[in-house]
């Protein structure tokens, strides 16, 4: 690769829980999630060049490369010129940040590449800044109050997506209760008993409103429990949901019995954060 050439990594983020706490007088919606990434995502490449996208990947024929893609849309914002490449492996808009974690890792690029970064990256989408970092956070206000977190125990996951795309505004629309008490107090998550303990203790509050829209996905989390999760949950505004299995050979297992319905289903672990600098 050209020295300056360079990739980055974009990582899915997954809500382990997310709750709704209230609604802002602009529409919208105060949360309070932990959130991670995992190893599997989207990869951006960037090399010198007016700005242009071009996209590939399994789940690329989906999605424009046109002005609003958010790849093109981070780098205006950062005033960036250079010819991106995405290879999009996540499907999407699907509840793991795909678009966020796109426009961030380009972000990442620009500023490796000694573009200082301006603020207000929220504006691109509620989920860029904790994309920004890609580590565990706890997440709160729209998205833009974030809590760094210590790493979080390896987790043996499986994403699975039943093959339909959610429109996140109209999750939210579908809501009855949007007045929710914040996460419990977070312990200290040094082995999976413990996550696990906490996360039964939480919620995902966008998963009844999108099971209402979508009633397969209460397929799929049936489906991770039935084949060993030892805790199985919705991301985000789904439709993709995760199973924590306990150990990698059940997540591998689990994955190929859910491709048997015919599902995108991936088993992977938590990503390692990106270089800084
Ligand atoms: C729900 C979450 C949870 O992490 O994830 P996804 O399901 O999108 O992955 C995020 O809050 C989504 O973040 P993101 O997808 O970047 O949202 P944006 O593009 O800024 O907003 C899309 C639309 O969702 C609604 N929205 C988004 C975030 C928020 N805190 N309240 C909202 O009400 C608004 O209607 C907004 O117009
Ligand atoms: N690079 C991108 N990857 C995914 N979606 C994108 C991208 N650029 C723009 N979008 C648009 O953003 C919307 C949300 O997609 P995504 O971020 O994948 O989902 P979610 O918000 O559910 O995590 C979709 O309607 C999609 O068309």
């Amino acid at each position: 690769m050209n020295a300056m050439e360079l990739s980055e990594h974009a990582p899915a983020k997954l809500n382990l829980a997310l709750h709704v706490t209230g609604q802002r007088g602009d529409g919208y919606h105060l949360v309070d999630s932990l959130v991670c990434f995992t190893a599997i995502g989207d990869v951006v490449h960037l090399s010198p060049g007016p700005l242009s996208l071009a996209i590939a990947g399994p789940f690329g024929a989906g999605l424009d490369p046109g002005d609003d893609n958010l790849c093109l849309c981070a780098a205006r914002l950062a005033g960036g010129q250079a010819a991106i490449r995405l290879t999009k492996n996540l499907p999407v808009a699907s509840g793991i940040g795909g678009g966020s974690a796109d426009a961030a890792a380009v972000l990442r690029g620009l500023r490796r590449m000694g573009h200082v970064l301006p603020g207000g990256l929220e504006r691109l989408g509620a989920d860029v800044p904790v994309c920004l970092a890609s580590q565990p956070a706890r997440m709160q206000g729209v998205g833009e109050q974030l809590t760094p977190l210590p790493p979080l125990p390896p987790l043996h996951l499986v994403l699975a997506n039943p093959g339909l795309s959610l429109s996140t505004p109209q999750v939210f629309t579908q809501m009855e209760n949007r007045q929710n008490p914040p996460l419990p107090p977070l312990p200290d998550f040094h082995d999976l008993a413990t996550l696990i303990r906490w996360l039964r203790g939480t919620g995902n509050h966008l998963e009844a409103p999108a099971l209402r829209l979508a009633p397969v996905i209460g397929e799929v989390i049936l489906a991770l429990r039935g084949t060993g999760a030892a805790f199985a949950r919705m991301s985000g505004s789904g439709a993709t949901c995760f199973g924590i299995f306990e150990d990698a050979a059940r997540a591998a297992h689990a994955a190929k019995r859910l491709r048997q319905h015919g599902w995108w289903a991936v088993h992977t672990e938590l990503a390692q954060p990106p270089a800084t600098g």
